[in-house]
């Protein structure tokens, strides 16, 4: 009996921290007309001509403090996720690992599973919330490859995963973790997206951005807002904890470029907290399934660092979703469920 495939995309890292491979990474990452929204020729002079050649340097250093033995953390959590569940679904499935950018590839990983001559294929981008930047690009990347196969299988694609109940009681059980009273107050930083991508979004063009609270409520009609979907995944994980509403903050962190994202940005509201007084500061990252770059180093040290030079005392990260066991059952249901 042929198999079942299971695809599990994550965003990609490195092959290694050195200046050449953290620049070859940006580069692929960046030029993604999904990722920097603008002309061909705009990208290509910004990317190319500006990012790369600066922030590559400065990125792997970065990178390098965060390298293990082991390699990149994004990468080996994802590896280890991609065993595991292979362990939980059993021999009449295949699961595959690919990377949007950089390696593992997504093709070379579909192609695994035609070689496996696997009759469909489940495809899992590793991104709790929807947005066009990862979950989008990801699923137009497999269909690019995946067209120009001659027998093409049944294929069918996660949107998003923002409120399973399962995901929220890890991130909440690894916030319990941390002595939830000590803390004067609790933010959930999310990985940040330009506003002009928020707006796109919304095929409607009636609700997001449109007023104060349209994207941090999640609604029928913006379901696929990024914002709203990452105020909802926080709200569920504050509830679970009974954080009441006027000591969390939803907030988004990695801004690239001058043009506005989504706000609160995250440094601001750290900057506000440790100038108003604010001691101790826990820190929940749920855009990430594995922590990365963005949680080891720029919440854990930077805002960390930062928070302490106005006065704070501490900035603790909560750790992500990373090899938990029940986070491996998240990705067995979304596997295995009817969509
Ligand atoms: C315009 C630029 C970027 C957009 C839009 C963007 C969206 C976005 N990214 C993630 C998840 C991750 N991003 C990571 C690193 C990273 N992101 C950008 C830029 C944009 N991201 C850059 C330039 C980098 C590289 C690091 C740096 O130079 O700062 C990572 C970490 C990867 C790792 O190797 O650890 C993740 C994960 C999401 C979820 C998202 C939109 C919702
Ligand atoms: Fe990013
Ligand atoms: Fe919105």
């Amino acid at each position: 009996m042929s198999k079942q495939g299971v695809l599990l995309v994550n965003l990609g890292t490195p092959d290694s921290p050195s200046v050449k491979d953290v620049r070859r990474y940006l580069d692929e990452f960046l030029m993604d007309e999904r990722v920097i929204d603008i002309s061909q020729l705009g990208r290509t002079l910004l990317v190319k001509g500006i990012i790369v050649p600066f922030r590559g340097p400065k990125s792997a250093k970065t990178y390098q403090k965060i390298w293990t033995d082991k390699g990149s953390p994004l990468m080996y959590y994802s590896e280890i996720m991609r065993d595991e569940l292979q362990n939980r679904l059993g021999g009449g499935y295949q699961v595959e690992l690919g990377m949007r950018y950089q390696n593992p590839s997504i093709e070379s990983a579909l192609n695994k599973l035609k070689e496996g001559g696997v009759k469909n294929i489940r495809v899992i981008a590793l991104f709790p919330q929807y947005a066009s930047a990862t979950t989008g690009s990801v699923h137009q990347k497999v269909m690019e490859i995946v067209s120009k196969w001659q027998a093409i299988p049944d294929i069918s694609f996660i949107n998003s995963f923002h409120n399973d109940p399962d995901m929220i009681s890890v991130f909440a059980e690894n916030g319990r973790k941390h002595d939830l009273e000590t803390y004067d107050h609790y933010l959930f930083s999310f990985h940040g997206l330009p506003q002009r991508q928020l707006i796109k979004g919304d095929d409607s063009k009636k609700h997001c951005l449109q007023s104060s609270d349209c994207c941090s409520v999640l609604t029928d009609t913006n379901k696929f807002c990024y914002s709203a979907q990452c105020h909802d995944t926080a709200r569920l994980i504050a509830e679970s904890l009974n954080i009441p509403r006027d000591k969390y903050t939803v907030t988004f962190q990695s801004r690239l470029g001058k043009e506005p994202w989504a706000q609160p940005y995250t440094s601001e509201v750290v900057h506000n907290l440790a100038k108003n007084g604010t001691k101790r500061l826990l820190v929940f990252s749920p855009a990430f399934v594995a922590d990365c770059l963005e949680t080891i180093y720029e919440i854990a040290e930077e805002y960390d660092l930062e928070f302490k030079e106005l006065g704070g005392e501490k900035v603790q990260l909560v750790e992500s979703l990373n090899t938990h066991p029940v986070w491996i059952g998240v990705l067995e249901k979304l596997a295995t469920q009817t969509v």
